[in-house]
């Protein structure tokens, strides 16, 4: 068995891992990645106690239990670059021996949910509402330095979005993954909506905004809220799921990922508060990862 070289994964004088500052031990079954830092805090206040507090650059975490259910919370900040951090060092605190540096006989799975804020592409899809990502679309590129990244993608659909919108040769090809079924089953409810969410590797330009800087595709918003792929359209923006899931899968984890609508793009709304909205969905996702 392969050991993994001191340069590949850096381990902390103290034990823990490079960006992430968690020691194996100190991570749980179930993680709740959040981007902003400051959202820890509200994830980590529904906790019955904490066990383990860290803050690294933008990583700071907490492990805890609420009601008999162990569970880290994590911010991953913006973007996908840093899942891909993020998932690689997640991985290892469960998959590798940190003292032989070998990948461990047996496996394990983890349980992944990200907890965020998104703006929608569909004028129906209210800001306040929760949006389950049944699906991710990665404007991103990061899965594509990956082996496997096709086995897990859907290749039609993403054949039928760079020729329906005529995505540009410049850009990075567009990646199709898919939550878990079930954490998505297990996530879904009455007060929920689903859809196809879109990873961007940014807020204005990648989501089609225009402050000064015209954009490359001045349409690409039209033309991503018409477009359908059989029953499937296309809802919302943010930054981190596609990343997520792709490597998720590719490594054998679960993940899905909810997110309080807090911008219509199409109406041209945003939200007026956001942080109860969010609050409400934590405590939805724990207890629903808690019975
Ligand atoms: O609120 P979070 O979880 O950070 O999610 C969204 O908000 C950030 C942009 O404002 C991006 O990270 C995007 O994915
Ligand atoms: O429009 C939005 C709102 C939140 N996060 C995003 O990435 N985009």
């Amino acid at each position: 068995m392969r050991r993994i070289e001191e340069s590949e994964l850096i381990i902390n004088p103290d034990g823990s891992v490079f960006h992430l500052h968690i020691k194996p031990d100190e991570l749980a079954p179930n993680v709740i990645l959040v981007g902003d830092p400051g959202r820890v805090e509200t994830v980590a206040a529904f906790f019955d106690s904490i066990e383990f507090s860290s803050n690294n650059r933008e990583f700071v975490s907490r492990t805890g239990v609420y009601r008999d259910t162990r569970f880290t919370v994590l911010s991953t900040g913006i973007g996908t670059d840093n899942i891909d951090i993020v998932l690689n060092e997640l991985d290892a605190l469960v998959n590798v021996d940190f003292a032989t540096r070998k990948v461990k006989q047996q496996q394990k799975s983890i349980n992944i949910v990200r907890i965020g804020t998104s703006g929608s592409l569909q004028e129906d899809l209210p800001v306040d509402s929760w949006l389950l990502s049944q699906s991710a679309i990665g404007f991103d590129g990061v899965l594509n330095f990956y082996e496997g990244c096709e086995k897990n993608s859907d290749l039609e659909f993403e054949k039928q979005l760079i020729e329906d919108i005529s995505w540009s040769p410049r850009l990075t090809r567009p990646y199709v993954v898919e939550a878990d079924k079930g954490l998505f089953n297990l996530l879904h409810g009455e007060n929920v909506y689903t859809g196809v969410t879109i990873s961007a590797p940014g807020f204005y330009g990648p989501q089609g905004r225009v402050l000064r800087l015209p954009l490359q595709d001045a349409d690409i918003n039209e033309k991503l809220s018409d477009f359908r792929f059989g029953e499937k359209r296309i809802t919302n923006y943010e930054m981190e799921c596609s990343a997520i899931y792709g490597l998720s899968a590719l490594l054998g984890h679960k993940a899905a990922t909810v997110c309080a609508i807090i911008a219509n793009r199409n109406a041209g709304t945003a939200s007026e508060d956001y942080k109860p909205v969010i609050k409400t969905l934590i405590q939805y996702v724990l207890d629903r990862l808690s019975r």
